[in-house]
């Protein structure tokens, strides 16, 4: 007989392992709904949105809580923290869920987890918030707008700081909202295997929902399915996952017939593989070499060139802070991706917003400039440089662009693009940097 699952308790123990592995939550997150895969698809998606809102509404949730329990947050014990946060989420962000339900589930899991004690407890605070939930004081815009957007969607004060000395608030906002709305799936298509149409017409075989994408005509945004990997087009390798921004990389890229083009820190392969398709598609289908620092990483460019049947790239372990003599002034294009904070992808990966600090974006400052010293010898005279990171930090680049190009003799090629996630756009935040050696 098949017991019945408590959403809630999963839930939970996704919370509590997030908080004591070193994992990204969306990699624990989509290891349970592997687990839980025989569930019904609103189950599931039901442990994603909970589990996944908790994390990234945290500093609004803990702020209501404190507002409205006499325990602070960071008083309480850790698991009925969690499962107030809990509560709280379903109370203010899940319309569909009573909070009656909210609340009562919050007390049984605090009693299954041994602490009957605390019932009262949890309940209280629960039904308070609920009481008071349409007059909740947030802090005031016009007076102390930081502290209003940091409350109101979840982000570290330093970064709102960060932000606002690169951009007027306004966009502030509008990044912050961009990350907030419903993340969307892009695909780049398998132009080798077949053309986009009949690509978009074996998805919708799938009963898959396909829309096309401005600008990119390789490119699909597309929903309603269940679970990817699951799907035979994908299976048989007619598309790969990609965000927009990162494809809009591709484009400014641009490479031309038969170039040589070494991609030095490749996993899992995205850029690689779009270069490599741009280059099959204009007959002359040339050659990158795609790089990462371990066997690990080089497995997944090795899986999804693998998947797609692609010929022209090469893999190879090497540590892009290694020169090898061997490529000195012989690629037409060296794509460098490079390690950075995330601030762009956030609205993916919450945790980044949490476990970034100035400290640990100065130190990859550092890094990318290290690397690209090294990197920028393989562009021969005349040739590219593609600098680029997910993040949203003029020191990581525009101003290490510039770095590089006083350093090693390069020059812009058009202006950097700063790509942000703008309302409802769905896009990750992303930089390029298209530079010519001169
Ligand atoms: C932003 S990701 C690259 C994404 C990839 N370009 C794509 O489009 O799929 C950065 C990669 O740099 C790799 N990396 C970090 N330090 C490195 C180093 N010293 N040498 C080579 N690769 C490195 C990481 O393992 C990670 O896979």
């Amino acid at each position: 007989m098949c017991m019945e699952v408590n959403l809630r308790a999963v839930v939970l123990d996704i919370l509590e392992e997030i908080e004591s592995n070193n994992e990204f939550s969306h990699i624990i997150i989509n290891n349970a709904l592997l687990k839980y895969q025989y569930l019904d698809k609103s189950k599931r998606s039901f442990i994603n949105k909970l589990s996944l809102g908790i994390i990234e509404s945290q500093i609004e949730l803990d702020y209501i809580i404190n507002k409205y329990s006499k325990t602070p947050v960071k008083k309480m014990k850790p698991v009925i923290r969690r499962i107030v946060r809990m509560g709280v989420y379903q109370i203010i962000y899940m319309d569909n869920v009573p909070d009656s339900a909210a609340c009562n589930e919050a007390v049984k899991l605090a009693v299954k987890r041994g602490f009957a004690g605390l019932k009262g407890f949890v309940n209280g605070v629960l039904r308070n918030i609920s009481r008071n939930k349409d007059n909740i004081e947030y802090p005031d815009y016009n007076k102390s707008p930081y502290e209003y957007l940091s409350v109101k969607y979840s982000m570290p004060m330093w970064i709102i700081e960060l932000w606002s000395g690169q951009m007027s608030i306004d966009t502030v906002k509008s990044v912050l909202e961009g990350m907030k709305c419903e993340k969307k799936t892009y695909i780049r298509c398998n132009t080798s295997k077949a053309s986009r149409e009949q690509i978009k017409e074996l998805l919708q075989r799938e009963n898959v929902t396909v829309k096309e994408v401005e600008n990119i005509p390789y490119a699909y945004e597309i929903s309603d399915y269940d679970y990817i990997a699951g799907l035979k087009s994908f299976q048989d390798g007619m598309y790969q996952i990609q965000d927009i921004s990162s494809m809009l990389a591709g484009e400014y890229t641009a490479p031309k017939a038969g170039d040589t083009i070494v991609d030095v820190c490749g996993a899992p392969g995205g850029k690689s593989i779009n270069a490599a398709l741009k280059m099959s598609e204009q007959g002359d289908c040339g050659r990158v070499i795609a790089r990462d620092l371990s066997d690990y990483k080089v497995a997944l460019i090795d899986e999804n060139i693998k998947r797609l049947n692609i010929t022209n790239i090469q893999t190879q372990v090497y540590d892009a802070l290694d020169c090898d003599e061997s490529l000195i002034n012989k690629a037409d294009i060296v794509i460098a991706d490079l390690p950075c904070s995330g601030l762009g992808i956030i609205g993916r990966k919450p945790d980044i917003k949490y476990n970034a600090s100035p400290e640990k974006l100065q130190s990859l400052v550092d890094l990318q400039r290290d690397i690209l010293k090294v990197v920028s010898r393989y562009v021969k005279s005349g040739g590219v440089l593609m600098y680029s990171t997910c993040t949203i930090n003029r020191a990581e680049n525009e101003d290490n662009a510039d770095w590089i190009c006083k350093e090693s003799g390069f020059t812009k090629d058009g202006e950097y693009h700063q790509l942000l996630p703008a309302n409802n756009s769905g896009m990750d935040g992303f930089f390029v940097a298209r530079l010519i050696k001169s």
